[in-house]
């Protein structure tokens, strides 16, 4: 009856009467800091928020020791606590690795309970253990010194290493070498201050600082925009060759089936990580309306109502190619004067392909992976792009919200979010990754009240997904998941309070404002688009073909065309003027001009009915009354 405080989306373990023992003891390769809680406990509520930021802050040291929670107040866990002689809330317990069923574990007692103490007392238990307690995958966490590492100076190596130097107190080295403890390539090392040949040799003057060498034998001293643990641990991770290693099982599904799959013999394309690639976007849109949504024969209700909205952001906001933008802006036309209730999927196809011949262009047919590119098959494309596309729209729409205008999402500050919402709940072919999307939208969408909060809001549930997915099957090796943008894209977006790492949303909102911006939209691998040679404007007689769709099949029970003309619209995109079986007259779909030919004859017909009624009674009348003659 009590209310969970900690859920399975924490990065910690949920532990109770039938777990606490088995994780903990013996077979347990890593050690565990453990909270022993009450879920009613005003304190424990309070502290809640603290121990998630301490799971969050070391999730990357779980194979080294594991953050986990016990609720007292749970029926069923009353005699584990009682067995562990728990009879304070909050209780911290550590257990070494390999303890045995009768360790009830190490209490802390201290009064600070911040983040940055309870992650040094992780740090002093883990350095402090003996033989059997250390963790199986602990890395040293004692100081080198210059007869360890002069050796390594100027060698070749498999690896790059690298040296924090740094005083005595100072926990950053530690926590350097715990956040890159599961990352292959890298090994890094701590020195002290107070090594003077050391800090001599290496002419270091300022502390903590890092040396890097590097495989190649050469050595350099690392000169970053500010010397704190996030900007170190982010660097060594961004370098090239260093990978995190996945802790998945590979045996299980992908979340993301086959959506991520990519021609695995395209070249690969170099690409610069500060710049948002068209292709990109215009892969995700050829993915999005030919491959995602082909999966619906037929959209109506709800369904239509969610894609509309979509087809509507991309349509006005779409910040890339006007023949893109003209093709979207189509689809949309047409599907706002298509009363109908519901449609095929197949007559979204034909005008996507411009089989209704509206203008001489549609949408790229091919995925080209630039930015989006993974290191292998089944990793990044189609997934990065719809986040890249819709990074994008929110920024666009905070850059210009009038262009809603008019549209039945005018004014509404969340109304990318709400569209995006809607495709990826109904349509995002990943069932699993829609779930979890609209858990968090149910949670806070509705406090987006501006269209810079809906800018922030897509980046801040984003990097939510991100550090869920570190390490995961999704998670590509040569492009790992972390908390976005790095400090090598913004470093002022970054800053540490009380030695936690915390954002500075001000300059967040400046960068994404830059980084989606139109400006930084880069053409570069864009495939030419895609042109129809124009009809002639009296075609030759034709051998019957099948019939390829289902507004095709509409349009060929039209006459045959007779004549033919083209206008350029505002946009410079040629629109046709011709009757026939293209189907379009000046704008009106064949559906219009169905409609309009059934008025027109049954107006007609009206007509004659009331003339022959009248003549008939004016008839009668005549003959009533003897007027023959009149
Ligand atoms: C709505 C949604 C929900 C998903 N949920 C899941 C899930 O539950 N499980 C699962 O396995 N996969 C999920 N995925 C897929 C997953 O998020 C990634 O898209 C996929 O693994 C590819 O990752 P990536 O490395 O290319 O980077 P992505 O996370 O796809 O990011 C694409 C690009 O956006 C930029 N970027 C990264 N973070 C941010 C940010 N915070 N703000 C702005 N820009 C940023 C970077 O340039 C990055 O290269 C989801 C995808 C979407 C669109």
């Amino acid at each position: 009856g009590t209310a969970r405080l900690y859920t399975e989306d924490d990065p910690l373990v949920l532990l109770g009467s039938g777990s606490l023992k088995r994780s903990v003891s013996s077979n347990s390769s890593s050690a565990w800091l453990v909270q022993f809680y009450s879920s009613w406990c005003g304190h424990c509520i309070q502290f809640s928020s603290t121990w998630k930021a301490l799971a969050h802050d070391v999730q990357d040291w779980d194979t080294i020791i594991h953050i986990a929670v016990v609720d007292c107040a749970q029926d069923d866990n009353f005699d584990i606590c009682k067995e562990y002689g728990v009879s304070f809330y909050p209780t911290f317990r550590y257990f070494g690795a390999h303890a045995s069923p009768a360790d009830l574990g190490k209490t802390y007692r201290g009064a600070d309970r911040g983040v940055q103490t309870l992650r040094e007392l992780m740090i002093n238990f883990l350095q402090n253990h003996t033989r059997l307690g250390k963790p199986d995958h602990c890395p040293p966490l004692e100081p080198f010194n210059l007869g360890d590492l002069l050796p390594l100076l100027g060698q070749k190596s498999a690896h790059y290493t690298a040296i924090i130097i740094e005083h005595p107190t100072s926990y950053v080295g530690r926590e350097v070498i715990l956040d890159l403890s599961k990352y292959t390539g890298i090994v890094v090392r701590r020195a002290l201050s107070i090594d003077t040949p050391l800090v001599d040799k290496l002419k270091i003057t300022a502390f903590p600082s890092a040396y890097l060498l590097h495989p190649n034998g050469t050595h350099t001293h690392l000169h970053l925009y500010m010397q704190l643990r996030f900007f170190f641990t982010s660097f060594l991770r961004g370098l090239q060759g260093v990978q995190r290693r996945q802790t998945e099982d590979h045996s299980a599904p992908n979340p993301m089936g086959d959506l991520s799959e990519h021609h695995s013999t395209d070249p690969w394309r170099e690409f610069d990580s500060s710049k948002v690639y068209m292709a990109d976007l215009e892969s995700a849109l050829h993915y999005l309306l030919r491959v995602e949504l082909a999966t619906h024969n037929t959209l109506g209700g709800e369904e239509l109502k969610k894609f509309k909205s979509v087809v509507t952001v991309i349509a006005k906001l779409y910040p890339g190619r006007a023949s893109v933008q003209k093709v979207m802006e189509n689809l949309l036309d047409w599907l706002v004067r298509l009363p109908l209730e519901s449609i095929p999927y197949q007559a979204i196809l034909d005008l996507v392909d411009d089989k209704m011949r509206i203008s001489s262009l549609s949408l790229g047919a091919e995925v080209r992976w630039v930015g989006c590119q993974g290191s292998r098959p089944g990793l990044r494309g189609y997934p990065c792009s719809l986040w890249t596309l819709f990074h994008m729209l929110t920024v666009q729409y905070d850059a210009s919200p009038k262009l809603l205008a008019s549209t039945a999402l005018e004014g509404d500050p969340a109304a990318v979010l709400n569209a995006m919402r809607g495709y990826i709940g109904t349509f995002f072919g990943c069932e699993q990754c829609g779930r979890h999307f609209e858990e968090m939208a149910a949670q806070s969408l509705d406090q987006v009240k501006t269209t810079e909060d809906a800018v922030i809001w897509l980046w801040s549930k984003h990097n939510q997904v991100n550090s869920r997915l570190a390490g995961s099957l999704s998670d590509d090796p040569v492009f790992p998941k972390s908390p976005w943008p790095s400090p090598a894209l913004c470093p002022a977006c970054h800053q540490e309070k009380e030695g936690v790492h915390t954002w500075n949303e001000e300059q967040v909102l400046a960068f994404l404002r830059q980084h989606y911006g139109a400006g930084n939209l880069s053409p570069r691998y864009l495939p030419e688009p895609q042109r129809h040679l124009p009809t002639p404007p009296l075609a030759p007689p034709q051998a019957p073909q099948k019939p390829q769709g289902a507004v095709q099949a509409l349009q060929q029970q039209q006459p045959t065309p007779r004549a033919t003309a083209v206008v350029l619209n505002g946009g410079g995109a040629q629109i046709r003027l011709h009757s026939g079986s293209g189907g379009w007259i000046l704008g009106f779909t064949s559906v219009d001009m169905s409609l309009c030919l059934v008025l027109y004859v049954c107006s007609c017909l009206m007509l004659m009915l009331l003339f022959f009624f009248f003549k008939i009674r004016s008839r009668r009348w005549k003959l009533k009354n003897g007027r023959l003659h009149v």
